[in-house]
């Protein structure tokens, strides 16, 4: 099923709308390419995924009441609405049986999270049934809801009706680079402005815990305009291993929304996002998947106004299944970026 083409029945109403075919790749390999990739593999692999040992890892505090603490921090200063969400499923799973896995999770943020101090979650059992858990989880901070989250489970189920999109057809993971190596890449060019250095440094040390390869990255970073579409291979840093579909579902919430809302904003590379966070964050798991092996994420946004962008998600298995779907609006306040500092 792997390499297909879009479904018909699910064009975007992009500004671009021939192009429902993907694959395009610039490129990118050369010599240098491949030993950073070495390098850069040799690096996550044997590891436990920090997903798993930290950021997942909830400290219990009481009967449904967990902290959580933080790995890694945008350099937005607020915490990351992915761990937010990943935690509160984490603590959400924690009173539901063993064969009740998480099929959907809707998600309000409604105040920053402060990374000087812990997040608690606060879990309550909102009903218990033959086929269906659900669950609402506040995350709290300084004795204030950041997060509300109502989080449902079923019993695996039998049944006759079954169908998906196609998964989109792009280079295997292996044929991309990852950020890092891109932002390595960039820095070795001679012409390099002095403070563009200094942000690219920083951002090569912060130490993300998943890994994502564009598939267009100069989409993905937006260099040019295009429409408000994009894919990308990711997957956790590090091992997890099978076996715990529970935890494979709270990294892919964790990962969901690192890249998701930028989509919006790739029709528009002559604007700065202001100020850009994740407003609600809704999730539908649909199969078996390993959140440490490599799945496509195809994201597409279907509207922007108001200062608001939508944007939908697909994560696709490497073989092709549709593992997961998910749909964000963000609040997009933006600026023109000042011709000075246009490439
Ligand atoms: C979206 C919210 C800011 C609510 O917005 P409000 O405007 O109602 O909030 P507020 O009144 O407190 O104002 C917040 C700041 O915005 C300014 N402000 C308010 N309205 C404005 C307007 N119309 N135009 C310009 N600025 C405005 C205020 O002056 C204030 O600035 P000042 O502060 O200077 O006084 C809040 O709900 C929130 O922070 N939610 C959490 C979002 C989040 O953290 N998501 C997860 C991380 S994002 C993520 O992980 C994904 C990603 O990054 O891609």
């Amino acid at each position: 099923m792997a390499g297909g083409e879009v479904g018909d029945s699910r064009s975007t109403s992009g500004l671009t709308p021939n192009s429902g075919h993907v694959g395009v790749t610039e490129p990118q390999k050369s010599l240098e390419d491949e030993n950073l990739k070495t390098l850069a593999s040799q690096d996550t692999q044997d590891l436990k995924s920090v997903l798993v040992t930290s950021v997942l890892n909830l400290e219990k505090l009481d009967v449904d009441l967990y902290r959580g603490t933080h790995h890694w921090v945008p350099r937005t200063q607020r915490l990351f609405g992915g761990q937010i969400i990943g935690q509160a499923l984490v603590a959400a799973a924690k009173s539901v049986s063993d064969n009740f896995y998480a099929h959907s999770l809707h998600c309000y943020f409604v105040r920053a999270g402060d990374p000087k101090v812990p997040v608690l979650y606060q879990v309550d059992r909102t009903r218990d049934g033959r086929s269906f858990t659900v669950r609402s989880v506040k995350a709290v901070q300084h004795g204030q809801p950041i997060l509300i989250c109502q989080a449902s489970f079923q019993k695996l189920q039998p049944s006759p009706l079954e169908h998906q999109f196609t998964m989109p057809s792009v280079p295997p993971p292996e044929d991309l680079l990852t950020v890092e190596e891109l932002i390595r890449l960039h820095l070795s060019k001679p012409d390099l402005a002095e403070d563009a250095k200094k942000g690219l440094n920083k951002l090569l040390a912060n130490e993300v815990p998943i890994e994502i390869k564009p598939v267009s990255p100069a989409h993905f970073y937006r260099f040019t305009p295009s429409e408000p579409r994009r894919l990308f291979w990711g997957r956790a840093r590090g091992y997890i291993g099978e076996g715990n579909m529970k935890l494979h579902c709270c990294v892919a919430a964790y990962v969901s929304d690192f890249a998701l809302l930028g989509t919006a904003m790739q029709p528009y590379p002559n604007y700065r996002a202001q100020f850009a966070a994740s407003l609600d964050h809704a999730m539908w798991f649909h199969s078996t998947f390993c959140s440490d092996e490599w799945m496509l994420y195809e994201c597409e946004s279907s509207w922007a106004g108001s200062s608001r962008g939508l944007v939908q998600g697909r994560i696709w298995r490497r073989d092709g299944v549709l593992a997961a779907s998910c749909s964000q609006e963000g609040l997009l306040r933006v600026k023109p970026v000042p011709e000075s500092s246009k490439l």
